[in-house]
């Protein structure tokens, strides 16, 4: 009778745990992304001011409610660590992405683009993760209507069957609602392909 009250109780505590993963270019925001994320959230986060460019990967957990944790990853953009973006960039590893993009650098948008592109076609398996396309710096954005168009062909292109696009001023905490709120959602409705682990 104990052991079966310490089961369930046990059960009751285990926390559901998802992968999150955050890619883009380097500049284009995700950290700022993921501190604005913990600010939305009423979680202790760094000042923007004080973030610097990422250095290799930056792991961090985030509490979602008293069931649900976030195991946020956070790699850097710069060309000389986008080889570490491939050993996650797989359904095995991850439970859904953020790829955030600099939306006040046109001259960017197909670097951007090709990336992404790239790790689908070394991963085709991955069109089965959850990808919120996070067009970022909307504050410093002369013309948002060729990365919504740009990002929503190659998502139709590549069949990824759960994705969405939004825009983002990382200083505006609010804008962070809509992304997680649909990442949660998706999350939830993506179990049976990618399982959450339990913690
Ligand atoms: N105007 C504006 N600037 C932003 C916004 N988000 C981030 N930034 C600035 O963009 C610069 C890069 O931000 P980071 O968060 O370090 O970018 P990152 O993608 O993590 O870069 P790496 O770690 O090098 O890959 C910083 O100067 C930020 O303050 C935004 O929404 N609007
Ligand atoms: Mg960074």
């Amino acid at each position: 009778m104990f052991h079966l009250a310490r089961s369930v109780y046990k059960h009751w505590n285990l926390r559901e745990q998802h992968d999150i993963l955050i890619l883009g270019l380097d500049g284009s925001g995700k950290t700022s992304f993921i501190e604005s994320l913990k600010a939305f959230l009423s979680k202790p986060s760094k000042a923007l001011s004080k973030i610097q460019p990422t250095i290799g990967q930056n792991v961090s957990f985030v509490s979602m409610d008293t069931h649900h944790i976030w195991k946020i990853i956070d790699v850097s953009g710069q060309k000389s660590f986008r080889y570490l973006w491939d050993s996650y960039f797989n359904k095995e590893n991850v439970h859904a992405i953020a790829y955030v993009v600099d939306t006040s650098d046109p001259d960017r948008l197909q670097e951007s683009v090709n990336e992404l592109k790239a790790r689908y076609t070394s991963n085709p398996s991955s069109v089965d993760i959850p990808i919120a396309i996070v067009l970022n710096k909307a504050d410093q954005c002369l013309n948002i209507s060729s990365f919504i168009d740009q990002f929503t062909e190659l998502m139709l292109e590549l069949d990824v069957k759960r994705s969405n696009v939004f825009q983002t001023t990382t200083n505006e905490p609010n804008d962070l609602q809509e992304p997680s709120e649909w990442l949660r959602i998706q999350l939830q409705e993506n179990k049976d392909l990618i399982a959450p682990s339990y913690r």
